[in-house]
């Protein structure tokens, strides 16, 4: 059946996005974005409503006050009970919209809505409502959000609506390394008619500004995911939308399907640049048959994203992609306020020998001026000096604008949210007193407890509520596929699976930050984290279980889902070794020359050899263990040593010799 674009459909009966939302959902097409299609059938049902709603509205005005007579009855929720005739005009159940009578804090609201604090900070920055000093929301801001969350609440005057105004988009492009994202962000900068005015960018500061058709789009120009779910992690995510670029003759490579989970994870629309597309080989269908078979389908074929074929090099499509951006952002109807207090989202920042202490902000809502004391996380500051991506001192910056200040004593992260101050040194006391509480809360050993497997089996309310959010990484692809099916078998009708990201190699830094902001636990099949990761992950608290047999996997979560097993010990990794030389002896077998890089080796240990992160031969034991010509019991971190491994002799130099214990698991 012939399907019909949303966003065309919309423009031709002259309806706002969020309406023409609001009739597919009663329509019982949910959760289309307005890039997506429908079908004709379904379009046809929206073009009756419209009309019919057209008509009615005329009539209304047209009609005597005796007519209204006519209009549909409307019955309070009490009044149902009470036995009525049969109705001769069309009767509507309205639920009375419930509203905020009074301030509510952000943790208060957060609670309500089941929403994380940073989920809350995005949202609230997206739409308009500042962070403010106090942690309080207004009853009018509370409302509005919840009605964004799709809650009955009580709908905005117009005063209120009048104070919003239309913002630009904020776009972050990702995609797998040279498929060519910094080629199409210089291309859009050098195209842009703002760069050109002000005679080329003199520097670059995190996020820029780009005028297409008197109208402004932001980039932020910090490409990667890892430091797009950093952001989310620490704060607040300023993305609207994301650009994934995929060079069309390379296809779908592994960090494309990793930025695009990033981007899924963090519910922000994605427009997929088919970049290359000058060269002979490209071949765009592959890419769309590649990211539909990852659950991204293309417009064209019946589904919700654009997928547009480029090149960065020429330009061509270039400025389709522009529009399609700016239409995203009309559609979705991008607002905020200027007149409200200041805030928005570090993006980056660093330190100038002679200046000190330079964060790249985007303002999100009200205006920043020179002078104002603003709070970053921790830190507390006054604006000295204020520029632009051109270099250009500001005295003031409205929302949206990328700008660079100066006046932080300390290196914020980026994501981190910042707000004005009205009272600094109540700031200053509050801020002594939480890093107090918090040393003390570190001493009492009472820190945040992130989600693990055992909150999740264990908590009665987190078997209701939660899903069990999984990351998997595997040796091969092979390996993922009996992975997957394995889980596949795992009846969860208490807790449901949801795999968030899944590839091949070795666990990283990026998976530990993606399942820190989404709550997820990494799984390893014959892979082990990379050094950088466990760091992550001890700082984050990310569970990570690996596993060399795929029965065991199966088997522990489908009985510990079944809440029939409690996990009592898990395998941690004693000691570390990095293979330096690799001697033969005949007789013996190999022997591999070792520096200890952590913990200790202990002579008889299970052990395990790894490669690339990629565990190449598991189960197995020290056999033999030496420091010079003498036989050791174990040797520590920082000295050399010679080592057997149980019926294995293809050691290769840097492979990782691991060895495991069995520890109990506190309750
Ligand atoms: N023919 C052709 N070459 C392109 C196009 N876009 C980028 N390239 C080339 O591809 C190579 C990689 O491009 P980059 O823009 O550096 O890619 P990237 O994704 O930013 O790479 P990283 O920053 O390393 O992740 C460069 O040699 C570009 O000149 C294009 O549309 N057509």
């Amino acid at each position: 059946m012939k399907k019909v674009r949303i966003y065309e459909l919309a423009k031709e009966l002259n309806l706002k996005s969020a309406r023409m939302l609001e009739i597919l959902a009663k329509l019982g097409v949910p959760g289309k974005g307005v890039v997506g299609t429908i079908e004709e059938e379904t379009a046809n049902l929206v073009k009756e409503i419209v009309e019919k709603e057209k008509a009615s509205s005329s009539e209304v005005k047209k009609e005597t006050p005796k007519a209204t007579k006519a209009t549909p009855k409307v019955v309070h929720e009490k009044e149902k009970e009470k036995p009525t005739p049969a109705p001769v005009e069309p009767v509507i159940t309205v639920e009375k919209p419930k509203a905020f009578v009074e301030s509510v804090t952000y943790t208060a609201f957060a609670k309500q809505f089941d929403l994380k604090q940073h989920e809350l900070n995005t949202m609230m920055l997206k739409n308009g409502i500042p962070v403010r000093e106090c942690g309080l929301l207004d009853p009018g801001d509370a409302d509005y959000l919840a009605r964004i969350l799709g809650e009955n609440y009580a709908p905005p005057s117009d005063k209120f609506m009048k104070s919003f105004e239309t913002r630009p988009p904020v776009v972050t492009v990702m995609g797998h390394v040279d498929h060519g994202k910094t080629t199409l962000l210089d291309f859009i900068r050098k195209s842009s008619v703002a760069s050109r005015e002000k005679g080329g960018i003199t520097q670059k500061i995190g996020a820029y500004e780009v005028q297409i058709k008197g109208k402004t789009i932001i980039f932020i120009d910090t490409p990667g995911h890892e430091a797009f779910t950093s952001m989310r992690l620490k704060g607040s995510q300023v993305t609207d939308v994301v650009i994934l670029v995929v060079a069309a003759e390379e296809g779908v490579k592994e960090q494309t399907l990793e930025a695009l989970d990033h981007a899924k994870a963090a519910k922000v629309p994605i427009i997929v640049a088919m970049n290359k597309i000058d060269k002979p080989e490209a071949n765009p269908e592959r890419v769309k048959q590649q990211l539909a078979d990852r659950g991204l389908q293309p417009d064209d074929w019946g589904g919700d994203t654009v997928f547009l074929p480029v090149s960065a090099k020429t330009g061509k499509g270039v400025d389709e992609l522009l529009d399609m951006i700016l239409l995203q952002a009309e559609m979705a109807g991008l607002k905020t306020r200027s007149s409200v207090e200041a805030s928005g989202s570090v993006i980056e920042a660093r330190v100038d020998k002679n200046i000190g202490v330079l964060t790249r902000l985007l303002v999100q809502t009200g205006t920043l001026h020179v002078g104002d004391d603003i709070r970053v996380g921790d830190c507390v500051g006054k604006i000295k000096r204020m520029t632009n991506e051109a270099g250009a001192n500001l005295r003031e910056a409205k929302a949206l604008m990328p700008v660079e200040v100066m006046g932080l004593s300390e290196l914020p992260e980026a994501g981190e949210v910042f707000h004005t101050l009205e009272d600094v040194d109540s700031c200053r006391m509050i801020i002594d007193e939480k890093r107090q509480k918090e040393r003390l809360a570190f001493l009492a050993q009472e820190q945040r407890k992130p989600l693990t497997l055992d909150d999740l089996f264990n908590e009665e309310e987190a078997l209701e509520k939660r899903k069990l959010t999984l990351i998997l990484k595997a040796d091969a692809l092979s390996t993922l596929d009996a992975v997957k099916f394995e889980l596949k078998k795992v009846k969860t009708k208490t807790v449901p699976l949801e795999i968030l990201h899944e590839g091949t190699g070795g666990i990283t830094k990026s998976d530990v930050l993606l399942a820190s902001a989404s709550n997820a636990v990494i799984v390893g099949f014959n892979v082990v984290p990379l050094a950088e990761a466990l760091k992550v992950a001890a700082t984050e608290k990310v569970q990570i279980h690996t596993y060399d047999l795929i029965f065991e996997l199966g088997d522990s979560i489908d009985k510990m889902i079944a809440g029939l097993i409690k996990p009592v010990f898990e395998e941690i990794v004693q000691g570390r070794a990095r293979i330096k030389d690799v001697f033969k002896i005949t007789g013996v077998g190999a022997i591999a020359g070792c520096l200890v890089e952590d913990g200790k080796i202990i002579r008889g240990a299970k052990a395990r050899v790894v490669r690339n992160a990629v565990v190449v031969y598991a189960n197995s034991s020290i056999s033999s263990l030496k420091r010079f010509k003498e036989d050791a019991k174990e040797v520590l971190k920082g000295y050399e040593c010679g080592m057997g491994v149980q019926n294995f002799n293809d050691f290769k130099v840097d492979d990782i010799i691991e060895t495991l214990v069995m520890e109990e698991k506190k309750p």
